[in-house]
């Protein structure tokens, strides 16, 4: 990977990153169906496998994602002046370019928001700042508590695939009304320059994992998720918009004790076309003990982690660089833990 710095065609994306083009698309992202039987087993091999699955007949109507991708898409046209009144994610709000606050930066602008209903984030922006018309449209909210509701479905079933007890031990620190979620809207402009670069791929949003228990993707047809399989390769994600991608997040490998692994993903953005991605990120009340769960522990089997709580975590993570592996911190120094 390297700092592009020279092309006078590139001036307005300077200091993103580009890569060598890359990879094949890969056929082989695991695909469930939600009304098959056999979901919650299909679940947890891809959980295993990949830490990631394609999420197909989840009965979230599609006309709830085209009027949220309509809202984005009216927002993020606006004025640049007019977006940055939304502004900046510290921590929810409109971002350009910088992705948190540790320097790092991707071809991307967003809307970061809070999905917790004390605090609605919609509300709360809007006390301080003016308000564009996604924040006053229903289709945001509309959105969240459909994808959520869904959510939900899958963390029951991946339980009693994996036969954690109770069955709700996951889905509750999703359902709880201080659940520490969050909600994203990406918008990745098209960068006619890019063809100059003779084919290189321009970072959208650079490699990293994500730091929750799971995360719900939804994108137009554009393609740019990538994912980075065990043996290191990286592949790309053949867009559906009909469909969720689910992602396995830290906290979630630390209460499976390290068998289901959080996949590292990143986006490359397109030189012709724009991509909207939408992602809900469910994760637990700040006080939370992230631990294995007992009920997926063997007799004798020890924890590959130090004990931490989510906001211990999550602090952590926001002092940390995006590509950084985070839970490297919290690995036992005996445990042979995984790694990277
Ligand atoms: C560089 C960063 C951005 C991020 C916070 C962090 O310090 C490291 C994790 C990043 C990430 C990745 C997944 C989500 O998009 C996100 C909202 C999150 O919870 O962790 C972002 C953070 C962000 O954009 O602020
Ligand atoms: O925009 C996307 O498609 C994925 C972005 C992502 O991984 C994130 O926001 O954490
Ligand atoms: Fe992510």
């Amino acid at each position: 990977m390297v700092v592009h710095s020279q092309s006078a065609a590139l001036d307005h994306c300077s200091l993103i990153k580009t890569c060598k083009p890359t990879t094949s698309v890969f056929k082989g992202i695991p695909v469930v169906d939600l009304r098959d039987p056999e979901a919650k087993n299909l679940i947890v091999k891809a959980c295993e496998e990949y830490g990631f699955f394609k999420l197909v007949n989840h009965g979230v109507p599609m006309e709830f994602f085209t009027r949220l991708e309509a809202e984005a898409l009216k927002f993020f046209n606006l004025p640049q002046s007019d977006k940055d009144k939304a502004g900046p994610p510290d921590p929810f709000g409109y971002g350009f370019k910088k992705i948190g606050s540790n320097g790092d930066v991707g071809w991307v602008e967003y809307l970061l928001l809070n999905t917790n209903p004390q605090i609605t984030s919609l509300k709360s922006l809007t006390v301080f700042r003016e308000t564009p018309e996604i924040f006053r449209s229903s289709a945001v909210n509309d959105y969240i508590q459909a994808v959520k509701r869904m959510t939900f479905e899958v963390v029951e079933l991946l339980a009693d695939g994996l036969k954690i007890e109770p069955r709700d031990a996951l889905s509750r620190l999703l359902r709880d009304e201080k659940s520490d979620s969050c909600f994203r809207l990406n918008h990745y402009p098209p960068c006619p320059e890019l063809q100059a670069l003779g084919g290189r791929n321009l970072i959208g949003f650079g490699e990293h994992t994500d730091p929750q228990i799971i995360s719900v993707l939804r994108s137009n047809n554009t393609s740019g998720l990538q994912i980075c399989l065990r043996d290191k390769t990286w592949v790309s994600v053949p867009p559906d918009q009909t469909s969720f991608f689910i992602n396995v997040g830290d906290a979630l490998q630390v209460m499976t004790n390290g068998r289901l692994r959080s996949v590292r993903h990143r986006v490359l953005a397109e030189s012709m076309r724009s991509r909207v991605s939408m992602i809900y990120f469910g994760g637990p009340p700040l006080s939370e003990k992230i631990a294995p769960l007992a009920s997926l522990m063997a007799k004798g089997e020890e924890s590959l982690y130090e004990e931490f709580t989510w906001w211990e975590y999550k602090t952590s993570a926001y002092k940390s660089r995006l590509g950084d592996y985070r839970l490297g911190l919290f690995e036992k120094k005996t445990g042979g833990a995984a790694g990277q």
